[in-house]
């Protein structure tokens, strides 16, 4: 709950208004569908990675940006993605927000869940997230505060322009 779907969202948007062409792949949804019969468990979270990552490249090979919010919680499955992709065309963000504002906003109530033990290995409850140590974008709290999400899809976006991805 760390606003990665509404970063992911709004950073589409800002995208399109600049005539490029973006997909969102988020975690959340693509459950629901490809990787519908996929758990939580280390193995399966694994394998979700490693599917949208392939989907990402398709969607790059195609000549789309790719933005994809999944919590990701292994090093590895990320390191594994950035991998497929040549030429730095995998750009890590990392939320680093605290897990005390996630769990405050806990919008479908899971957070409860897991700490009434009523869901078992919930990430930054009682499974583990290994945070991004070399990630390009880093969001974090500005003054004690979440910056907005407009703020926050400015951030990747100015990180894109900045390093010449943006270019015609
Ligand atoms: N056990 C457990 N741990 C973490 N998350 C859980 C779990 N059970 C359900 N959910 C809901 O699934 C969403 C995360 O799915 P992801 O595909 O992004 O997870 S992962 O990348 O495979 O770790 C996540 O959605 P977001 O709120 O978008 O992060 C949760 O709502
Ligand atoms: N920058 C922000 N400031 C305040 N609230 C936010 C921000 N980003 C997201 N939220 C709220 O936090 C909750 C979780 O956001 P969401 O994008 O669904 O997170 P995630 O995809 O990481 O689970 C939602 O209720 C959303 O409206």
């Amino acid at each position: 709950m760390s606003g990665k779907s509404t970063v992911a969202c709004a950073l589409s948007r800002e995208l399109h208004c600049r005539g490029h062409h973006t997909y969102v792949l988020d975690g959340d949804n693509l459950r629901h569908g490809l990787n519908r019969d996929l758990s939580f468990k280390a193995e399966d979270r694994t394998e979700n990675i490693r599917r949208v990552g392939e989907v990402a490249k398709l969607f790059a090979d195609a000549g789309t940006i790719c933005i994809a919010s999944l919590i990701s919680p292994y090093r590895r499955d990320r390191d594994a993605c950035r991998a497929l992709v040549p030429d730095s065309r995998f750009i890590e963000v990392f939320m680093d927000l605290p897990l005390e504002i996630c769990e405050a906003r806990d919008p479908k109530g899971l957070y409860k869940l897991a700490r009434t033990g009523k869901i078992k290995g919930f990430t930054g409850v009682d499974d583990p997230y290994e945070s991004p140590v070399n990630s390009e974008i880093v969001i974090k709290m500005e003054d004690g505060e979440c910056p907005s999400p407009k703020a926050m899809a400015m951030q990747v976006l100015l990180y894109l322009e900045q390093n010449g991805y943006l270019q015609a």
